[in-house]
């Protein structure tokens, strides 16, 4: 299974000539931001007497920077696990996960957490948000470890103005909309400045109004160099992205 551009259907969303005034983060290499090779997943059948069951089958893929490369196919094609493995929240059965030329696959777990942190924002499907938090802090969640909370403070409220949010920033997350609570979690991937944006997808529970306003999120995140790899059925999401690849 490989990108497969010439396969990818007509595309059906519209490009919209505004651009979101995210804060920028310029990054000059052009290695890919993101590759992996011959990955293999495998889960444990729930027959105790039958064999692990192969979900993805060596699996290759570049995503560079400034590109948007969706991972598309049925339910239970293993979309979710692959962005897993990208992101190195799991490990593939077999197969290498680089990170700008970087084999994290090598590291130990808490050598992948640490580079994780600064370099790729993941947002897990439905965007969830701790719901003992205001908007605002749960944006500034990431940068509790290293306390950067004061420091990160103008970015994240940048972040949530640049979202239109800025006005629901000390609402809980149960006071805000789907929508809302969406680009919240979407401002908290961000706020480290991450390489890399993983997105399980993120317009599945969203109406049509709302999920276009997030695929333009999506799309002006990669205008200053940063990548997004997304998971989706949404044919306007698929048809977003610079690339795409169906998952059989
Ligand atoms: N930890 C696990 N242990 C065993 N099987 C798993 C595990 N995680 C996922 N699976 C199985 O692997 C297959 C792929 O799951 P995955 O969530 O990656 O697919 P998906 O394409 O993201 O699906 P969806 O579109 O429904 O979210 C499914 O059959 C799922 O039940």
């Amino acid at each position: 299974m490989t990108p497969d551009a010439a396969a990818a259907p007509e595309p059906r969303y519209r490009r919209r000539d505004h651009r979101l005034d995210l804060p920028r983060n310029p990054r000059p290499t052009s290695d890919p931001t993101l590759r992996l090779v011959d990955v293999t997943i495998e889960y444990p059948s729930a027959d105790s007497d039958a064999g692990p069951i192969t979900i993805v089958s060596n699996f290759g893929l570049d995503v560079l920077p400034g590109v948007m490369h969706c991972l598309a196919g049925r339910s239970g094609s293993g979309k979710t696990s692959l962005l897993k493995v990208a992101a190195g929240l799991i490990r593939p059965t077999s197969g290498d996960v680089f990170w700008r030329g970087d084999a994290i696959t090598k590291l130990s777990d808490d050598a992948i957490s640490t580079r994780r942190r600064g370099y790729v924002g993941y947002l897990d499907q439905g965007g969830v948000l701790v719901s003992g938090l205001s908007a605002l802090e749960n944006v500034l969640l990431p940068a509790v470890p290293t306390k950067q909370t004061k420091s990160l403070l103008p970015r994240a409220t940048d972040l949530l103005e640049s979202l239109g949010v800025a006005s629901r920033s000390g609402s809980r997350p149960e006071k805000l909309s789907g929508g809302e609570r969406q680009r919240v979690a979407l401002a908290r991937a961000l706020l480290l400045s991450p390489a890399i944006l993983m997105v399980d997808e993120p317009t599945a529970s969203l109406d049509r109004r709302s999920a276009d306003t997030v695929i333009d999120l999506l799309r002006s995140v990669t205008s200053d160099g940063t990548s997004v790899l997304v998971s989706a059925h949404d044919p306007h999401l698929i048809a977003a992205a610079d690339s795409r690849t169906e998952l059989a």
